[in-house]
C-alpha cells in the first residue's frame, strides 16, 4: 500500500467506531460527520490528499518494497534528510497555517524516532523491540496515523503524593496473562482522541517508583474497553466568516480511559520495566526529532501570525505609531529567531548511536522553551493592535440581513470595506480571543510539558563551562592588573 488519500483516511476511521463521548452521549454513525469532528477531519483528509498530489516533495520510496511512504516516517541518515523533512512539514503546516498541532507529521516522527532506538526495549525481552520496529513498519505502509498520551489524570501533583486509592486512578498495569497485559485507568491527553487509527500510550514519570507504571504499547483506536472522553468543541459554527479557524482546526482533546483493556503481547514495547521507561526518552533521539518537528510547523505559524498584525496596521491605518513598530518587530524578531535555531540545528546535525541523523537539541530545546512565552505574547500583540476592532465582528448572517447597509458604512476601514475587515479581525479574534484562540496558547504553552521544567532541565543539563571559564579568566586578568594599581597606591600614600 502506498500513502493513503483523504478519503481513505476518513473512511478508515468512520470504520473503526471507537468509542468516542461527547456532551454526554456517545458518538454513533460516521464520526467525520458529527459537527465537532468534520471540520479537523477534513483538514487532515486535505493533508493526505496533498501528500498524493505532490508524491515527489511529500514521500521518499521504501527501499523494501518500492512503494511511496510519506516523508515524515522517513529516519533522517543525512542532513539532507532532514531539510527534507522540514520542507515537507511545512507544507503540510502552511495547509493548517501551523494550527493543527497533531498533523499526522508530529506522531509519525514519534513512531520513527522511538523505532531507531527500538533496541532500549529489549531489555529483557527481545519481542518488545521488535514490535516497536513492527509498529513503524506498519505505520509506515499504511500510512497509519496516531495519537498519544504521556501523562497521568491531574489529581494530586505535589512532589511528595503517590497515588494509593482503592479505585485505580492513573492507567496501570494490573495483570498479563497469556493474551496480553491489562491496563485499568484514565490517562490524559489525547488530542485528536478517537479520531485516529491508533493510541500509543508511553511511560509517565511514575514509571521509575512502581513498575505498574512502566509499561508501553500501541493499540487501535477501536479496542475493547478503551473510551476518549472529549472536552466540548470550540467549533461553535460550520461558518468559515464567524470561526476561520475554529471551524476547520479544532482538533479536540480526549480524557482516555482504559476499562480492563487487554493489550495483546505483540503490541506491548515494555512491561515493568523501570529501566527501559526512562531510557526510551533519555537515549532516544525522540526530544531533537519531534522539536524539529514543532519548530518547523512553529515557523509558519509565525510566519502567518505576523502577516495578520502587519494586515491588521494597514486596514486601520496605525503604521505611523512607534509602539506598532516595536510590537511588530517583537513577533518579527521572534521568527526570525527560530529560523535561525532550525537551520542552526540541521547544520550541526549528528549521527546518534542508533545510526539517526539527528538535529542538534540545544537549539530546538531553546525555540521550544521561548515559545511557549512567544506564542501567548502574540495573542496579546494582536489584541493590542486590534483593539475594539477585535469585538466589532458582526457574524456573516449580519451581512445577510437588513442591516448590512450600516455595516458597510460604520465598519469601513482606512483601507478595506466592511466586510473584508470584519473577516481579517474575526480571524486576529480566532486566534486570539475565541474559545479556539486561548486553547492554541495553552497548547503552545504546554503540550510539549511543563515550561518551567523544561526551563529548569536546561538549567540543569546546559554545558555552562566555557561561560565560567570565560568570567574566571577575565577576573584573573582584571585582578593582575587590580593588584598593580593597588601596590600603586601604597607607594603614592
Ligand atoms: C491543549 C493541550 C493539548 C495536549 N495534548 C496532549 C497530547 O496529545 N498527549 C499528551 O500526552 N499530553 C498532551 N498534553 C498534556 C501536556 O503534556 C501537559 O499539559 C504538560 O505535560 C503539563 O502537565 P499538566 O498539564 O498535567 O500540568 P501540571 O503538571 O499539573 O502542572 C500544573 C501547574 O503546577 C506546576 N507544577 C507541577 N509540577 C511541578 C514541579 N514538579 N515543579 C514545578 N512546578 C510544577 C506547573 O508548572 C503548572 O503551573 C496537552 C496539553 C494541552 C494544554
Amino acid at each position: 500500500m502506498t500513502v493513503i488519500s483523504g478519503e481513505e483516511y476518513l473512511n478508515r476511521i468512520n470504520q473503526m467506531n471507537a468509542e468516542v463521548w461527547i456532551d454526554g452521549k456517545q458518538m454513533k454513525g460516521n464520526i467525520s460527520d458529527h459537527p465537532a469532528f468534520s471540520g479537523v477531519m477534513k483538514s487532515q483528509a486535505k493533508l493526505y490528499d496533498l501528500q498524493q498530489k505532490k508524491m515527489d516533495a511529500m514521500t521518499y520510496t521504501s527501499p523494501k518494497t518500492g512503494e511511496k511512504i510519506g516523508l515524515s516516517f522517513l529516519e533522517p541518515k543525512t542532513k539532507e534528510d532532514l531539510e527534507k523533512r522540514r520542507i515537507m512539514i511545512q507544507e503540510w503546516a502552511r495547509n493548517s497555517v501551523g494550527m493543527l498541532g497533531r498533523s499526522p507529521d508530529y506522531m509519525n516522527t514519534a513512531v520513527m524516532s522511538f523505532a531507531a532506538a527500538a533496541d532500549i526495549f529489549a531489555v529483557e525481552d527481545n519481542r518488545f523491540a521488535e514490535n516497536m520496529r513492527n509498529l513503524y513498519e506498519r505505520a509506515k505502509n499504511k500510512d497509519l496515523s496516531f495519537t498519544h498520551t504521556f501523562i497521568n489524570p491531574q489529581v494530586n501533583r505535589s512532589s511528595t503524593y503517590l497515588e494509593n486509592s482503592a479505585k485505580v486512578i492513573s492507567a496501570q498495569t494490573i495483570q498479563k496473562n497469556n493474551d496480553g497485559i491489562v491496563v485499568e485507568g484514565a490517562r490524559l491527553l489525547a488530542t485528536q482522541g478517537g479520531i485516529t487509527d491508533e493510541i500509543i500510550v508511553f511511560p509517565t514519570h511514575l514509571a521509575s517508583v512502581n513498575k505498574d507504571f512502566a509499561y508501553a504499547f500501541s493499540i487501535p483506536s477501536n479496542t475493547p474497553g478503551l473510551k476518549f472522553i472529549c472536552r466540548e468543541s470550540f467549533r461553535y459554527k460550520d461558518s468559515a466568516f464567524d470561526h476561520p479557524l475554529g471551524s476547520q482546526f479544532d482538533e479536540i482533546d480526549t480524557i482516555v480511559v482504559f476499562d480492563h483493556v487487554t493489550v495483546p503481547w505483540d503490541r506491548v514495547f515494555c512491561y515493568q520495566n523501570p529501566e527501559a521507561s526512562l531510557k526510551i526518552y533519555s537515549e532516544s533521539s525522540f526530544y531533537p526529532l519531534i522539536a524539529h518537528q514543532i519548530t518547523s510547523r512553529r515557523i509558519v505559524k509565525t510566519e502567518f501570525i505576523l502577516g495578520v498584525a502587519q494586515m491588521l496596521v494597514n486596514t486601520i491605518n496605525v503604521g505611523e505609531y512607534q509602539h506598532i513598530h516595536e510590537k511588530i518587530t517583537e513577533v518579527i524578531s521572534g521568527l526570525e529567531t527560530l529560523k535561525a535555531l532550525l537551520l542552526t540545528s540541521e547544520m550541526n546535525a549528528k549521527l546518534d548511536k542508533w545510526g539517526t541523523m539527528v538535529p542538534d537539541y540545544p537549539p530546538l530545546y531553546t525555540a521550544i522553551s521561548m515559545y511557549s512565552h512567544l506564542y501567548p505574547r502574540y495573542c496579546e500583540i494582536l489584541q493590542q493592535i486590534g483593539a475594539s476592532g477585535l469585538v466589532s465582528i458582526p457574524s456573516e448572517m449580519d451581512f445577510l440581513s437588513d442591516v448590512r447597509s450600516d455595516l458597510e458604512t460604520y465598519l469601513q476601514a482606512a483601507n478595506t470595506n466592511a466586510n473584508d475587515r470584519v473577516k481579517l479581525f474575526r480571524l486576529a479574534w480566532d486566534i486570539s480571543m475565541s474559545a479556539f484562540g486561548s486553547r492554541q496558547s495553552l497548547y503552545e504553552r504546554f503540550f510539549f510539558g511543563d515550561p518551567v521544567k523544561m526551563a529548569s532541565s536546561i538549567y540543569q543539563n546546559y554545558d555552562k563551562e566555557q561561560s565560567i571559564s570565560l568570567v574566571e579568566t577575565f577576573l584573573k586578568n582584571n585582578c593582575e592588573n587590580a593588584s598593580l594599581f593597588s601596590k600603586t597606591q601604597e607607594e603614592d600614600s
